[in-house]
């Protein structure tokens, strides 16, 4: 049977490792083995009706050709490497600070300087990410959620990733440092350096990892802010503070969900280390509580109306809500329950946050 260009071998024998093998089959042959790869056992007997994969590489030859297939799964594993939803994400609120700061300058963001600035935060993001996934590829490779990203799972190599990596840090701070200024360039790299020097390391070593993580988490709309002013002022911090306090029921929803995972690759989150999920359901309730005041600090310092003061009030109550719901995983009858629990306040946080950048662009004042 053919695999891509090459003859077919053991090292493609199920679904996810077909996916990416002809990658795997110009770059080494390590092998995937189901759990390695994320796909559990019963999916993987789904998926292999006899000679569906004939059927797939036959229909994939016929449309596009083999290199077609290489290249959509090298995109694909680019955008893993990559973390290409966090890293919009990260754009996202630095474009709110960009846009904050602009205002205040008296001027359009709508200019080259937001996407020059946004193009530059974006690349350290991409670029950290990879560094990250370079350091903890053995540690993805016993998670289930992580296993089949391309470093844990062979299909790109720890050179490949690090040149990639750093070559995407490297690029994306000379160029903030040329087409915005010192200051940006300089917290976009201490971004990073905290993020894939501090954070990843410490990850190993003790809950209060994410606290420290939670700092570069928060510093991308700040960035956004030097890049258009040049200068750290109070509107800025206002926007790291919503940053930071957002992140912790976001990700200990994310822990709690993900714990057995976590706690597989001896990563010592909250829920793992405390594992009756009180401190982790109290952790994101205090944060919840503090959303909302914090949330309003952009109406007390006058650089945002009071629309959008209740918007993120109403904002605020829901995000809470859905962590008061997520303090029911301590009484679920099941796993799936409070797993239900869970994946519902991940999925707010993440709808949360752009809908309040967006109110708060909206109704920016310009002061
Ligand atoms: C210490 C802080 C943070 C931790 C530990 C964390 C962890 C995670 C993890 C593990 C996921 C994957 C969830 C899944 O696969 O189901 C995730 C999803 C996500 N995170 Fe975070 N995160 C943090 C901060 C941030 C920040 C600062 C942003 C952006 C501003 C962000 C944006 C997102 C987005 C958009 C998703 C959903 C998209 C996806 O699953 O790829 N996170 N986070
Ligand atoms: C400009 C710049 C450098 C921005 C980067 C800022 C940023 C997105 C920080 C991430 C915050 C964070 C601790 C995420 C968890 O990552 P994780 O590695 O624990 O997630 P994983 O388990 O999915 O790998």
């Amino acid at each position: 049977m053919q695999c891509g260009v090459v003859p077919h071998s053991e090292s493609c024998h199920h679904a996810s490792a077909f996916i990416g093998c002809s990658i795997r089959k110009r770059k080494d042959r390590t092998p995937v083995s189901p759990a390695v790869s994320g796909v559990s056992v019963s999916e993987i007997k789904a998926v292999q009706t006899p000679h569906s994969e004939e059927k797939i590489v036959s229909a994939s030859h016929h449309l596009h050709g083999p290199r077609a297939g290489e290249t959509a799964s090298l995109l694909a594993d680019y955008r893993e490497l990559f973390k290409l939803r966090v890293t919009l994400m990260v754009m996202l609120t630095a474009w709110a600070g960009f846009y904050l700061g602009s205002m205040r300058s008296g001027i359009s963001s709508m200019q080259p300087g937001l996407l020059e600035a946004l193009f530059g935060i974006g690349m350290v993001s991409a670029g950290s990410a990879a560094l990250n996934e370079c350091i903890e590829r053995r540690l993805d490779a016993k998670m289930i959620r992580t296993a089949n990203r391309p470093l844990a799972s062979g299909r790109i190599s720890l050179p490949h990733g690090i040149l990639l990596g750093m070559l995407a840090v490297a690029v994306g701070t000379v160029w903030l440092t040329r087409e915005t200024n010192l200051l940006t360039g300089t917290l976009t790299l201490l971004t990073a350096f905290l993020y894939v020097a501090v954070y990843t390391p410490l990850k190993r070593v003790t809950s209060l990892a994410t606290f420290i993580g939670a700092f570069p988490g928060a510093l991308p709309p700040l960035l956004g802010w030097v890049a258009a002013r040049g200068q750290i002022e109070w509107p800025a911090v206002a926007l790291f503070a919503i940053l930071f306090v957002w992140q912790f029921p976001h990700f200990m929803s994310i822990a709690w969900l993900y714990r057995e995972d976590y706690g597989r690759a001896g990563i010592r989150m909250l829920p793992v280390v405390q594992p009756d999920g009180w401190s982790t359901v109290l952790e994101a309730l205090t944060y919840a509580i503090l959303m909302i005041p914090v949330s309003l600090l952009p109406v007390w310092l006058h650089v945002a109306g009071r629309i959008y003061g209740g918007v993120a009030l109403v904002l605020g109550l829901i995000y809470l809500g859905y962590t008061i719901r997520f303090g029911r995983i301590i009484r679920a009858r099941t796993i799936s329950e409070s797993k239900m629990y869970a994946r519902d306040l991940l999925k707010v946080s993440v709808i949360y946050l752009p809908l309040l950048l967006t109110a708060l662009m909206l109704n920016a004042t310009g002061k």
